[in-house]
């Protein structure tokens, strides 16, 4: 089985290469430190921790951005881990937002991904709200795993300055997360983008992450055939087809949007 983990060697290695990362990002704007959304999920605790590893925790202004899909626990935990890192942080409500984007545009009500991909958006315009108001990047929190298949909202929670854990695949996520000293039950927790309720990723992406990373690292990213990879991994041709279609019809995500060609 290929496996994407690091060795012992490589994660105090990945840390460091992260949080230098971090610096040089600040450095480079000459911002005056970082915004961070906590959802109480991995990607964003283990993007914290790493921040103020980097910058320090007086330099990260997190926020915490409920909605009434939100789950009570995934919100104490967010600030939980604010409080755990010592960092200054703001809890803001955001149906309200919500509420006033379908008065003015109310053919979306009841649209589950609209309305759900909306939310992610609103909590964009916030963490730019901040950044702007305080001279800050906004830290983004997705990792090699929902990026090579579109599993984000453009212009939503893709909407950030730069990506720290962006080359990292989820199972890789979990283990930095472990070997920074976050506490297990966050380390194991089930990943939801708590966009509508009850969603999980890999409900909605119908695999799960340790399959879909297995074909990320062997066949998207790494030089096997479906043939090969299928003979590896004790995955049906069918399968590893899904993940190259989904990978190929997110390419829009993540590059810059086209113009047409300069007339010559
Ligand atoms: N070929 C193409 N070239 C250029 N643009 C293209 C395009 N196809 C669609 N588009 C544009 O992209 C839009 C669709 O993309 P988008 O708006 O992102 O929407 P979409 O990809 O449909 O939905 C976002 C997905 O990401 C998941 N998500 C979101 C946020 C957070 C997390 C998480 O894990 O926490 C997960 C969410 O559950 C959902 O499955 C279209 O409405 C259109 O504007
Ligand atoms: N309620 C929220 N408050 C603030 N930020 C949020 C909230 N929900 C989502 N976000 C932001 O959107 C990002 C994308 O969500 P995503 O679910 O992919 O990551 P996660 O919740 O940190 O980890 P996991 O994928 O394991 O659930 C989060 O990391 C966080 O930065
Ligand atoms: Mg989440």
């Amino acid at each position: 089985m290929i496996d994407p983990r690091f060795s012992e060697a490589e994660l105090d290695q990945r840390r460091e290469h992260i949080t230098t990362f971090i610096r040089e990002q600040i450095a480079a704007a000459n911002a005056d430190g970082a915004i961070l959304g906590l959802s109480g999920g991995i990607d964003s605790t283990l993007t914290g921790n790493l921040a103020v590893d980097a910058l320090g925790a007086d330099s990260l202004h997190a926020l915490v951005l409920p909605a009434t899909v939100s789950g009570d626990e995934n919100m104490s935990d967010a600030e939980r881990v604010a409080r755990e890192l010592d960092v200054t942080y703001d809890v803001i409500e955001i149906e309200p937002l919500i509420d006033s984007l379908l008065t003015v545009y109310p053919e979306a009500e009841g649209d589950r991904e609209a309305v759900g991909n909306a939310r992610a958006r609103v909590r964009a315009v916030l963490n730019y709200l901040v950044a702007n108001h305080e001279n800050r990047l906004v830290l983004g929190t997705g990792n090699r795993s929902e990026a090579a298949v579109g599993y984000f909202t453009k212009y939503g929670d893709g909407a950030v300055d730069c990506h720290p854990i962006g080359n990292l695949y989820k199972a890789q996520v979990r283990q930095l997360a472990r070997h920074v000293g976050v506490p297990e039950d966050l380390a194991s927790k089930t990943a939801t983008a708590e966009l509508w309720a009850n969603q999980t990723d890999e409900g909605e992406m119908g695999i799960s992450y340790e399959t879909l990373d297995s074909i990320l690292v062997s066949h998207i990213d790494g030089p096997l055939s479906v043939a090969a990879t299928c003979r590896e991994l004790d995955v049906t041709p069918e399968t590893v087809d899904r993940v190259r279609e989904m990978y190929e019809r997110s390419e829009h995500k993540r590059r810059a949007p086209p113009s047409p060609d300069p007339l010559t």
